[in-house]
């Protein structure tokens, strides 16, 4: 395995923490994480890598992949990266793509392991999540904690219930802020995100997480009151009527006590009413 701190003098970029470069020079960290993927046998024959910095975990990706694509926005990152890499991008292994993980169209991926820039982790994960492909992540350890939380924790919040819609996520690993160059002002943490079982379906998803963002403005409130007073924000035909139609333990709850699956069933019921008033 290439030696991270050979590739970051090779590269002769240090990270820059406004451009959102943190470089992991762990090689523990950097052996473990595509592990995270191949313990639960997912499909590694094309992985994606968001914001490839100076290759180090690609290079640990290249191991256990048939195929490898990594986005790089860095200009010079980027050319570093396929003169670095040249072998492997001859053989078709390995694919560089210059560009903002954001806007450049993505691949047919089947898996991603990423250390993303912590700045727009949220807008690639809900780019990542529709996708239905397992995911191992490193965020910000206080916004990993949120993802994973529970009904009924504090930090459960919109955050837990539009990521665990889509995915069984779990926090696998925190990182201390030393495992990277330069380090962070955060401790850092792995979460890993396995398409979920469709145990459930949303009739229309843009509501659905509307609704949901509209709801947990409302954290103290009892479902009932939040439902009444944030139906001008999900847009809501008729609050009234939802709240007639629903099952009466759900409106006492607040919705920091209401599971993915409680919402999904509130938001359809409400798609629902709402279909027969438009009727
Ligand atoms: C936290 S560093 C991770 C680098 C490397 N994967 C590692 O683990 O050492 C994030 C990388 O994403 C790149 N980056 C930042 N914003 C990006 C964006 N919008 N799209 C693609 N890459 C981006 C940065 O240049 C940086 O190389």
């Amino acid at each position: 395995m290439r030696d991270p701190d050979g590739l970051i003098a090779r590269a002769g970029v240090r990270g820059d923490p406004d451009r959102d470069q943190h470089f992991l020079i762990d090689d523990r960290v950097l052996d473990r994480l595509p592990t995270y993927l191949t313990e639960i046998d997912a499909d590694t024959s094309h992985v994606l890598e968001i914001g490839g910095g100076t290759g180090a975990l690609t290079d640990r990706l290249l191991a256990v992949a048939d195929a490898v694509t990594v986005i790089e926005r860095d200009r010079k990152l980027a050319a570093f990266l396929r003169e670095e890499f040249a072998d492997e991008i001859e053989d078709g292994r390995l694919t560089v793509v210059e560009g903002d993980a954001l806007e450049v169209e993505l691949p047919g991926f089947t898996a991603s392991v990423s250390n993303l820039p912590y700045g727009v982790s949220s807008e690639i994960t809900f780019r990542l999540l529709p996708e239905s492909r397992p995911l191992v992540l490193m965020f910000q350890q206080e916004f990993a904690e949120r993802m994973v939380a529970e009904p009924g924790a504090s930090e459960y919040g919109r955050l837990s219930v539009s990521t665990q819609h889509y995915a069984d996520v779990e926090l696998v690993e925190t990182i201390p802020k030393e495992a990277f160059s330069p380090p962070p002002a955060v401790q850092s943490a792995v979460v890993r995100l396995a398409p979920r079982d469709p145990e459930y379906e949303v009739d229309d998803e843009g509501f659905f997480l509307r609704f949901v963002k509209a709801l947990f403005t409302q954290r103290r409130k009892t479902m009932r009151n939040a439902v009444r007073n944030t139906g001008h924000i999900s847009r809501l035909a008729d609050p009234d009527a939802v709240v007639d139609a629903a099952d009466e333990d759900l409106l006492r709850k607040r919705p920091d006590a209401v599971t993915p699956a409680e919402f999904a069933a509130l938001a359809n019921l409400a798609t629902d009413v709402s279909d027969r008033t438009d009727g």
